[in-house]
């Protein structure tokens, strides 16, 4: 497995140019099923979570053709049944859930199993696309459905923590091609969710409400083929904001997408981050000491759960004690015990944790969890004394583009090693 090292204490100079968002991607490319004919999708950022999904498309039946962000491809169903051993890499893989009932009437995909940041349950996808007409059991470990004519309703997809964002993406696609009005109710309204609407509005659905958390459907008989261009990363863009304010750097973050990362960027300020809208970008840099901060995590337009690990990192080096509450996935906190490592000082008690920041964090070997958590670790290690190595970086490879190239040249001293099997 491959790992990085990284040499701590240079600031991030420079310009990074912002990938496309994987959690937008991978929905879109999974709607691509809703029709056979072909749809191009650019700025598909090249990560390993997308190749996986071009694999399950291609065991569809799909014919794919992946190169410089551009994804071309016409899903010829042949097969709609996803198999554990392709799924279970990958949670977003049970977006194909509601494409395959629309389009097939009927389709098996595994669980996506365990994760590492907690229970991920599925009872509101399934629930609602139930309430549109699908016969669902879980059998062996596959959700199992048959569609048959599915018609429009009133679905509510709020949960005890809020929306859910595939839940959402689910029923959606599934209602564009069912008979009739479907309104759905506590929608999620981040803006992956936006992205896919609107790519299923180019591709002939009637979708209104769009954004909001009431979406209203009109389904379909037929969607065709489309041409789209995926957002850019928050969340990418996010944790290099986070990599600027760490190591005292000046960066520009070219393509951020700076009205969806407002909670972020207000906080980044309140700690005493500059941050300058400029065209095409954002720039952020520090000169001055890092405050402490407090932040809740909660859906869109909420700070997000997927930067709470970057934030966790910055606040190891704050001045003062922080407070992070994980409100999404309240045991999202397996990087805790690995910044502990380096040298910082946290107590974790349920959803919570206290930061007390600390004048230096010193480099050690630690493991990759998750994605998040991965990042957290690399951001430490570059503020760290002498070398930390970052292992089973397979888990950022999921959704970060060229992470080490982006940061070697903004001045990081990073390396990956390959691993030899
Ligand atoms: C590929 C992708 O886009 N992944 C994102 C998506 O994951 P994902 O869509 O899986 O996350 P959800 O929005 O579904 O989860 C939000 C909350 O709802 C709960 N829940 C969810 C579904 C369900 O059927 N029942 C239920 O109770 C979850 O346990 C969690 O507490 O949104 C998360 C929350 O913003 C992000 O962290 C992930 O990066
Ligand atoms: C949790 C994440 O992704 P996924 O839902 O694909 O696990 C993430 O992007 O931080």
């Amino acid at each position: 497995m491959d790992k990085f090292v990284i040499k701590g204490g240079n600031p991030l100079i420079g310009k990074v140019t912002i990938s496309g968002s994987k959690n937008s991607a991978l929905p879109i490319l999974a709607a691509t099923l809703l029709t056979p004919e072909e749809c191009i999708i650019h700025r598909v950022p090249d990560l390993s979570d997308i190749r996986y999904m071009l694999e399950i498309l291609k065991f569809l039946g799909a014919q794919v053709h992946y190169e410089k962000g551009t994804v071309r491809v016409k899903n010829k169903i042949i097969n709609w049944i996803a198999p554990y051993d392709l799924v279970r890499k990958m949670r977003a893989s049970i977006c194909i859930l509601g494409p395959l009932i629309a389009r097939c009437g009927k389709a098996r995909v595994s669980l996506p199993g365990g994760c590492v940041i907690g229970d991920r349950p599925i009872d509101l996808h399934i629930s609602g696309l139930q309430k549109l007409g699908a016969n669902i059991d879980i059998i062996k470990g596959d959700v199992v459905a048959q569609g048959g004519q599915l018609r429009g309703t009133t679905i509510n997809l709020r949960g005890p923590y809020g929306s859910t964002v595939l839940g959402t993406d689910n029923v959606m696609m599934a209602a564009c091609r069912s008979e009739g009005t479907t309104i759905i109710e506590g929608a999620a309204c981040e803006p992956e969710v936006e992205d896919l609407a609107k790519f299923l509005v180019s591709m002939g659905a009637k979708i209104s409400g769009i954004g909001s958390q009431r979406l209203i459907i009109e389904g379909v008989k037929e969607l065709h083929g489309s041409e789209y261009t995926i957002i850019t990363d928050r969340i990418e863009a996010g944790t290099f904001a986070v990599g600027a304010a760490m190591t005292k750097g000046d960066l520009f973050l070219e393509q951020a997408p700076v009205n969806h990362m407002t909670s972020v960027l207000e906080k980044l300020r309140d700690c005493g981050v500059t941050i300058q809208v400029e065209e095409n970008g954002l720039r952020v840099s520090r000169s001055g000491p890092l405050k402490a901060f407090e932040i809740v995590t909660s859906s869109y337009p909420g700070f997000p759960t997927d930067m709470q690990a970057q934030f966790c990192a910055m606040a190891t080096i704050a001045c003062g004690t922080s407070k992070v509450v994980e409100n999404v996935f309240p045991n999202r906190f397996m990087h805790i015990s690995e910044l502990k490592r380096l040298g910082a000082n946290i107590e974790l008690s349920k959803n919570e944790v206290h930061i007390y920041g600390t004048e230096r964090l010193s480099g050690a070997p630690v493991m990759a969890s998750d994605l998040r958590a991965s990042a957290a670790l690399v951001l430490a290690g570059l503020v760290a004394d002498n070398t930390t190595e970052v292992h089973r970086v397979y888990h950022i490879d999921r959704g970060y583009e060229r992470i080490d190239e982006k940061l070697l040249s903004v001045g990081a001293m990073i390396k990956r090693v390959y691993s030899k099997t």
